[in-house]
């Protein structure tokens, strides 16, 4: 006799939802991926490798799925362009301890601009809250103190003009806990960004959070808020 099968819609799975990081070589894509996916940080990888990581994570108390593409610095255009469009959602990082790094987000950031706009248009859900390309700024090794060659000011600002949903300062190497908050962040403004909303307003009456270095009478009310809502989620 055989047994009924029992048929599983695939609207009833949750999606994967795909990030890829991109920066400049050197400035710990690996290093973050693998951190999160095997919670080690491994010191060296081949800098050629690219990779597609694929992990569960239990975020905001649901098992979700994760495809982590992790890319090589020194891509061919066209490859690039494939590697955006694959993806939904964008790390961008550099080193705090190289200038040229953090140059280097400018130009990903435009071509991210570029490549996935037309893409953006054909997927954009009636739940989406999101209106451009979720990408966040990620600036990494801020162990390496006196190394340091962009402050964390300059970070903010730049995230800022890149119009990136948000800014962390983060070492790979010393605190997982920041390498986390960045998936799950991602995660939460991709797919559930009403609850991301409510979140950021909550946080928004816990001054603690805020990092603010520039009087506020020096902008205008939408410009405050938004580098409120930015800065809360920096993890320094
Ligand atoms: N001190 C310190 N070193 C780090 C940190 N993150 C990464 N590194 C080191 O920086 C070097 C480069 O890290 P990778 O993860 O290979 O950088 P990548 O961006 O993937 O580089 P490519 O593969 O060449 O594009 C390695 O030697 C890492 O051990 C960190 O937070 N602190």
């Amino acid at each position: 006799m055989s047994t009924p099968r029992r048929k599983i819609s695939m609207s009833s799975k949750q999606k994967p939802l795909r990030i890829a990081i991109l920066g400049q070589n050197g400035v710990g894509k690996s290093a973050l991926t693998v951190r999160f996916i095997t919670r080690r940080f491994i010191g060296d990888y081949d800098p050629d490798l690219e990779k597609v990581y694929a992990c569960s994570r239990c975020i905001d108390g649901e098992s979700v799925t994760l495809e982590l593409l992790d890319t090589a610095a020194q891509e061919e255009k066209s490859r690039l362009e494939d590697h955006i469009k694959w993806a939904e959602a964008f790390i961008l990082m550099y080193s705090v301890t190289d200038r040229c790094s953090f140059g280097e987000v400018s130009r990903l950031k435009f071509l991210i601009n570029s490549y996935s706009k037309k893409q953006r248009k054909s997927v954009s859900s009636p739940d989406s809250a999101m209106t451009s390309t979720p990408v966040v700024l990620v600036a990494n090794q801020v162990d390496r103190i006196h190394d340091r060659m962009v402050t964390q000011e300059e970070g903010f600002q730049r995230s800022l003009e890149l119009s990136c949903l948000s800014f962390y300062e983060i070492s790979v190497r010393e605190n997982i806990d920041s390498v986390f908050k960045i998936f799950e962040d991602i995660y939460l403004m991709c797919r559930k960004p009403r609850k991301c909303r409510q979140q950021l307003c909550k946080q928004l009456s816990l001054p603690a959070f805020i990092n603010e270095e520039k009087p506020e009478e020096t902008m205008d009310t939408t410009a405050t808020l938004n580098r409120r809502r930015k800065a809360i989620f920096t993890v320094s």
